[in-house]
């Protein structure tokens, strides 16, 4: 009967790994993973080539016994090793026997035949028993393969240089050790001979200082330019001679010698020019009693020597003002001022000129003397604790605020003192500011109690199996939503919007007894961010693909993220009901993204599937149980819970309804929890298939959940705190984050409607900068959100930037319009509607709400708008709303929806739209609108009415039904 390698791996006590690779010793081929079966036939002939392996294993035992020097039991090497005295008079040895022998492997080669550790223990004796004189070849081991082989013999022991003269000791000359040494050979290339310091060689092998050491060697007789450079370990070198230090030089504390300086006031050169010499007289005699003051005078150091900053007296310095106002001497005085490198002076604390020019320049510079020097120090080595503002950072560096500014300018940006510097900003002024900085980030409760839940290690113990993971991924129509359906016996294809999934489901089944959760994920490449999500919650992904398409883009992009994620892969060649498709051409194109089938001695199982016929799903379902088995996952469901968001959405009168898997511990229902910059207590918990209430979700279950206060983001992880306030501020600090982060600049007023017009005027072409679309994008869930966002960035092009001003989970608000129509924006409303006072806003103020309700028209029409080429022949007018107040449920009719018409009109032939908690369920034309028992063409506002929806039955009271038409509109802009 055929069996498991797995399973035979349990019955040898083998891990499964290593018996598939005996099995490929054992000559049994195409046995590429541990599912892989074997017949008794290729189980007999494993067990034959273990048995042998055993009887090889035990021969060499005597060899062992007999000689001194066995390959395996480090006798030898240990006296080698044991005193590295020893090793290297060894090495010295072999140095001087074999010196012509320059040109060999450096001797890193040695260290890097490290042994793999998997090496099949009944190789040894064969490999061992290689001739020991083999060493001497080793010298030059990519000459022969025989001399490989002596390396190969070294792979046992784990500690490598030290073991491997005794892993390869000789057994042939066992009584000769000077010989022993044999794999030590390539040291001889090490300069050792040439000279001493053979110690530090060998310390210093591989090492860079090392080879360095060697390439001095080998220069034996080739002359080479001597490096300066440090002693690798200097205990070991002579001193090098002590050099004295520069004395330090004069200048630096005399001034130079200075030509006194004189100074003419305006009324003396214009005395001069007159032909007066009086004036000129009395300014040079004024000079030559003056005191030496002025800075790096005698005076000045004299001071400074005494440890006082050189001070002027009131009466000198209000006499040199009034002699030095406007004379033209002063200009030196101006000029170093002026100079741009004055901030050096300032940074250094010396100057002042900076403070000098603004606050002394024209009242006077003798006060700036007068005063201490405010200027905190320059520091070279500062810690910083990010988020901080330029002052903060001036302030902890030394560095001037005008400097920071300047070279934020000169950034391009705008800042002032009061600015909030972030990592990137201000390790790019260190780093023109040759300062050292050590950033920190703020320590947060954050940090403090998420950090240690998650880091939080659970006790072997506490462990148990929990379900398996199990995520589907494929290109969009493979099939994955069928697959699922039919694994689990329900059918969501049906009702998907388009045909395709817009949403991640996640499910916990019970098969054979065991449970398993499955999570379908959307495959259109809008969702990458999902597809990135499911593969991320995943023990295992199920790669679905369609046996006739086989590898497509969103299909290569899924195999990335499921080996990003780390997980095996189990590949669904679904629809292969088909005719005339050939499985092959996909296997083929497997192994080219390295998925190698296991029937070709891969290690991918290929299961092939259809969820038309149900082909393949007991076996893919066996398959997914085998390779949870495998992997034993486990957790602690006696921790609190975390795991992660799949999907958050607002509904109506619900409330937030997340959909959270929890991966670890187990989440009840009062449980206090905090997810991305949501918190709130678990008011009620339903399972995501059967809608039945939980009360408490244990390891792998995913939950629909109420409580939280607002949509967390989809991906968001979350975990349960004992402390509301401490999840309160967490979750506020995170949103607070979030926000400054997206704060978006300046708007530019460009308009859906008028985007095109500007198009078609040619006004872009006019235009030095992009035009840019506003739009604010409100969807039901999440992860809509982040998919029309990625399908928007992929619509820029040179002349257009379409900007989203705002995205957020629900329906259109009040809020949304007013921020509509002061940016020019357009609302674009993904399965969701606005709010009545929204509604009547965005009509007052003409800001257009377009809906979509599937995500590639959303983006085909921005597309089409961007390119020029909308042509709105058809455009959808709003007709009114009307309220389900009753149903009436007729037989051979089917459901009659008793309205309550609240805006507009409904006419005959329109089409409704029904909306339920805040969303668009469905989309049907009018088939019958009565009055009493009349059938009529509109009803206005203030009416009450019956309303026929055609194949629609499930109208249910407090439904909104919104009535319009698509009319013809011509083009305009033609
Ligand atoms: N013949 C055949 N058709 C299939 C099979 N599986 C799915 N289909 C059809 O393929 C189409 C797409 O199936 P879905 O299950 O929606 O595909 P999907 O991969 O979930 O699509 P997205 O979720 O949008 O990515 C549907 O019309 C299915 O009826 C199959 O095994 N055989």
């Amino acid at each position: 009967m055929p069996v498991r390698i797995y399973a035979l791996a349990k019955d040898l006590k083998l891990d499964s790994k290593e018996l598939v690779e005996i099995c490929k010793k054992a000559g049994v081929t195409g046995k590429g993973s541990a599912l892989a079966s074997l017949d008794d036939d290729e189980v007999q002939r494993v067990e034959k080539y273990l048995e042998a392996g055993k009887q090889k294993k035990a021969a060499p035992a005597v060899s062992v016994a007999k000689g001194a020097s066995a390959p395996i039991a480090p006798v030898r090497g240990g006296d080698v090793i044991s005193d590295r005295g020893t090793a290297n008079r060894v090495i010295g040895r072999r140095t001087t026997g074999a010196p012509s022998e320059p040109a060999a492997e450096p001797p890193q080669s040695a260290q890097a035949d490290a042994p793999p550790a998997t090496k099949p223990v009944e190789d040894l004796p064969a490999e061992t028993a290689k001739p020991a004189e083999q060493p001497v070849a080793e010298t030059t081991p990519a000459k022969t393969p025989a001399a490989s082989e002596p390396a190969a013999t070294s792979k046992a022991p784990p500690a490598t240089p030290k073991e491997k003269p005794a892993a390869s000791a000789p057994k042939a000359k066992p009584q000769q050790p000077e010989m022993s040494p044999g794999p030590l050979s390539p040291m001889r290339r090490d300069p050792v001979g040439h000279g001493g310091g053979g110690k530090i060689r060998v310390i210093g092998r591989g090492s860079r200082s090392s080879q360095s050491s060697r390439g001095e060697g080998d220069s034996g007789g080739a002359p080479r330019a001597p490096k300066r450079r440090e002693p690798s370990i200097k205990i070991n070198l002579a001193a090098l001679p002590e050099a004295k230090p520069p004395a330090p030089k004069k200048s630096g504390s005399e001034p130079p010698a200075q030509q006194p300086e004189v100074r003419f006031t305006k009324d003396a050169i214009a005395g001069h020019k007159q032909g007066d010499a009086a004036g000129i007289d009395k300014v040079v005699s004024d000079e030559k009693k003056k005191p030496a003051t002025r800075p790096g005078g005698l005076t000045e150091f004299a001071e400074k020597a005494k440890g006082r900053s050189p001070r002027v007296s009131e009466a000198d310095e209000a006499a040199e003002k009034k002699r030095n106002a406007g004379m033209a001497g002063a200009r030196p005085d101006r000029n170093r001022s002026r100079r741009p490198n004055n901030r050096r002076d300032l940074m250094e604390g010396g100057g002042g000129d900076f403070g000098r020019r603004r606050g002394g320049g024209r009242h006077g510079g003798g006060r700036r003397r007068k005063g201490v020097n405010t200027a905190a120090p320059r520091k070279e080595a500062v810690s910083l604790e990010l988020p901080c503002s330029m002052r903060d950072f001036c302030e902890a560096t030394g560095v001037p605020v005008a400097q920071v500014l300047r070279f934020m300018m000169g950034m391009g940006v705008m800042a002032n003192i009061n600015a909030t510097i972030d990592q990137q900003t201000a390790e790019l002024i260190a780093a023109d500011m040759d300062l050292t900085i050590d950033l920190k980030a703020h320590e947060t409760l954050e940090d403090e109690l998420i950090t240690s839940l998650e880091e939080a290690e659970d006790e072997e113990a506490d462990l148990v199996t929990r379900a398996p993971i199990v995520t589907f991924l494929g290109h969009v129509d493979h099939g994955k939503t069928s697959l699922l359906d039919a694994l689990i016996g329900i059918n969501v294809v049906k009702g998907e919007a388009g045909g395709i999934t817009q949403h991640i489901r996640a499910y916990t089944v019970e098969k054979d007894g065991r449970a398993v959760t499955f999570v379908d994920t959307p495959g259109h490449e809008a969702f990458t961010e999902m597809r990135a999500r499911g593969a991320n919650v995943t023990d295992i992904a199920v790669l679905v693909v369609a046996a006739d398409d086989g590898i497509m883009p969103q299909t290569e992009e899924a195999i990335s993220h499921a080996k990003a994620a780390g997980v095996p892969i189990v590949v669904a060649l679904n629809k292969s009901d088909l005719e005339g498709v050939d499985p092959m051409r996909a296997m083929t194109q497997m192994t080219e993204h390295q998925l190698t089938p296991s029937e070709w001695g891969g290690d991918t199982e290929v299961v092939r599937t259809s969820a038309t016929t149900g082909m393949g799903l007991d076996e893919l379902l066996e398959t997914l149980l085998t390779v949870a088995d495998l992997h034993e996952y486990r957790a602690n469901p006696s921790r609190k819970a975390l795991g992660v968001c799949l999907e958050a959405e607002q509904q109506g009168d619900r409330g937030v309804i997340a959909k959270l898997v929890v991966q670890n511990g187990t989440l009840r229902v009062g449980d206090i929890l905090v997810c991305g910059s949501s918190h709130g207590r678990v008011r009620a918990m339903t399972d995501t298939l059967t809608n039945a209430p939980l009360q408490e979700a244990g390891p792998s279950t995913p939950v629909n959940l109420t409580g939280l206060d607002i949509p967390p983001g989809a991906g968001d992880r979350f975990h349960v705190l004992s402390d509301i306030t401490q999840a309160r501020e967490i979750a506020a600090s995170r949103e607070h984050g979030s926000r400054t982060e997206s704060l978006s600049g300046v708007t530019t007023k460009v308009s859906f409607e008028t985007f095109q017009e500007l198009l078609e005027q040619g006004r872009l072409g006019e235009q030095q900068e992009k035009t840019k679309l506003n739009v604010i994008i409100r969807s039901d869930v999440r992860g809509s959100l982040e998919a029309i966002d990625k399908e928007l960035t992929k619509l820029e092009n040179p002349e257009v930037e379409v900007r989203v001003l705002q995205r957020s989970v629900g329906g259109v608000t009040l809020a949304d319009v007013t921020l509509a129509s002061a940016s020019d924006a357009v609302i674009l409303a993904f399965n969701v509607i606005p709010d009545d006072a929204a509604r009547s806003l965005a009509d007052e103020r003409g800001v257009e709400i377009r809906r979509y309700d599937v995500i590639y028209k959303l983006t085909d029409e921005i597309r089409l708008m961007i390119e020029g080429r909308l042509r709105p022949e058809k455009r959808n007018v709003e007709l009114g709303r009307a309220l389900v107040k009753q149903i009436f449920q007729i037989s051979r009719i089917g459901t009659i929806a008793g309205c309550y018409v609240a805006q507009g009109s409904i006419q005959r032939g329109c089409r409704i739209r029904v909306n339920r908690d805040g969303r668009t369920i469905g989309d049907y034309p009018l088939d019958a609108l009565r009055r009493g028992k009349e059938d009529i063409k509109e009803v206005p506002r203030g009416m009450e009415c019956g309303i026929k929806l055609s194949g629609y039955n499930d109208v249910k009271q407090d439904d909104v039904l919104e009535a319009y038409k698509i009319e013809e509109v011509a083009r305009t802009l033609d």
